[in-house]
């Protein structure tokens, strides 16, 4: 039982979804964490909200507007539970906004989790999954935030009666207002996590401009064919399964990491999205810039994301440099280096 904790604390890992050829397919989880502190106020008290860090100016701290309340009360609604019970929230989000760091599926993660703990709802980790793939239907980020490390996932196709009209908040609007389902059904995200050799370490180059999701995904191509001249389905079919065996082993092969780090089913279609992203993607590389093992789009963008085993600083500046000798000034950008997390979103309880 949890209802006679006053307080909790809840925290979600950043992501970064694809890591190259896995588009909607992998993602992995890193030490930045979005966090609420809870606590229990008075029946009849109302919501208190606060909020500090990314998106503190520009996040709606209304329940039924923001994206972690508003995921929070639709699973509640789900158990008849029609509002959150009385509680003082303080959100503390280092991640930034907008840039394929996966705030969004941290931000869901964090409201199923504050569902759950506020309403003592009990609920299996693999249950979380299906309400976050209710909100966020990509699982690549909510994945690997849910339960830390390299993941792979999908999720099985929802039947046509179970896409009926309702009221399930979504991370990105659908374009045509697609109708989304009344209610988890169980049994839609299905994981495995991977290994990660710990020698590796990413870079998240962070440039000053975000990319809406629903904008780089309205980007691409709505059908890919066997026959294209690129045969992008299976170049990448064939570079995620050696990928995702190469990650996990030491000593690590930075020659094959790196070439099974190619794509033909986004980055391409992404790079007007990116200024220089398809010039860094060819020039930083194990063979000029020791040290790197692989180099790609994080999430949907714009950060860029370098897996590395040392000269972390050096390899960053090569990126910026690239990004601020882009037209009309050049774009300013920030790095972090991350390590891999294993584990992943947590409630501790208190008092
Ligand atoms: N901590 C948060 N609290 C509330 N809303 C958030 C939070 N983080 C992200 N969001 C919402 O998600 C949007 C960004 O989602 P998205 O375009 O998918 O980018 P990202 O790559 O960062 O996930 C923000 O504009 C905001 O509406
Ligand atoms: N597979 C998705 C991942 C989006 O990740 P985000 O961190 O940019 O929200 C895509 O590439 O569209």
């Amino acid at each position: 039982m949890t209802s006679q904790h006053k307080k909790f604390k809840i925290s979600v890992p950043a992501t970064s979804a694809n890591i190259g050829p896995g588009f909607d397919v992998l993602g992995v989880a890193f030490s930045l964490y979005l966090t609420l502190d809870c606590e229990r106020l008075p029946e009849g008290s109302p919501l208190q909200m606060t909020y500090e860090g990314e998106g503190a100016t520009s996040v709606p701290l209304i329940a039924e507007k923001n994206l972690i309340t508003k995921t929070a009360l639709y699973v509640l609604s789900t158990y008849g539970i029609q509002s959150l019970p009385p509680l003082k929230i303080h959100v503390t989000n280092p991640i930034p906004l907008g840039r394929g760091l996966g705030s969004s599926g941290s931000a869901v993660v964090a409201g199923v989790l504050l569902a759950n703990a506020a309403g003592n709802l009990g609920m299996t980790n693999d249950r979380m999954l299906d309400y976050c793939l209710m909100v966020e239907r990509h699982p690549d980020n909510v994945a690997p935030a849910l339960f830390g490390g390299f993941v792979a996932s999908f999720l099985r196709e929802l039947e046509p009666e179970e896409l009926e009209p309702s009221s399930i908040p979504r991370s990105e609007p659908t374009r045509n207002g697609a109708a989304q389902p009344p209610t988890p059904v169980t049994d839609i995200g299905h994981y495995i996590q991977l290994g990660w050799t710990k020698e590796i370490k990413a870079i998240a180059v962070i440039p000053d401009f975000e990319v809406a999701t629903e904008d780089a995904r309205a980007v691409l191509p709505s059908t890919y064919e066997r026959a294209d001249k690129s045969r992008s389905g299976i170049y990448n079919l064939q570079r995620i399964a050696v990928l995702t065996t190469a990650l996990s082993q030491t000593p690590v092969n930075a020659d094959l990491i790196h070439k099974a780090m190619a794509d033909k089913v986004h980055q391409p279609y992404r790079n007007s999205l990116i200024p220089g992203m398809s010039e860094m993607l060819v020039r930083i590389t194990p063979k000029t810039h020791p040290g790197v093992v692989g180099i790609c789009l994080s999430g949907a963008g714009p950060t860029i994301l370098v897996l590395a085993t040392e000269n972390f600083d050096q390899i960053a500046a090569a990126v910026q440099e690239i990004f601020m000798r882009q037209p009309n000034g050049g774009i300013k950008s920030v790095y972090k280096v991350l390590d891999v997390v294993h584990d992943g979103a947590q409630t501790h309880y208190y008092d």
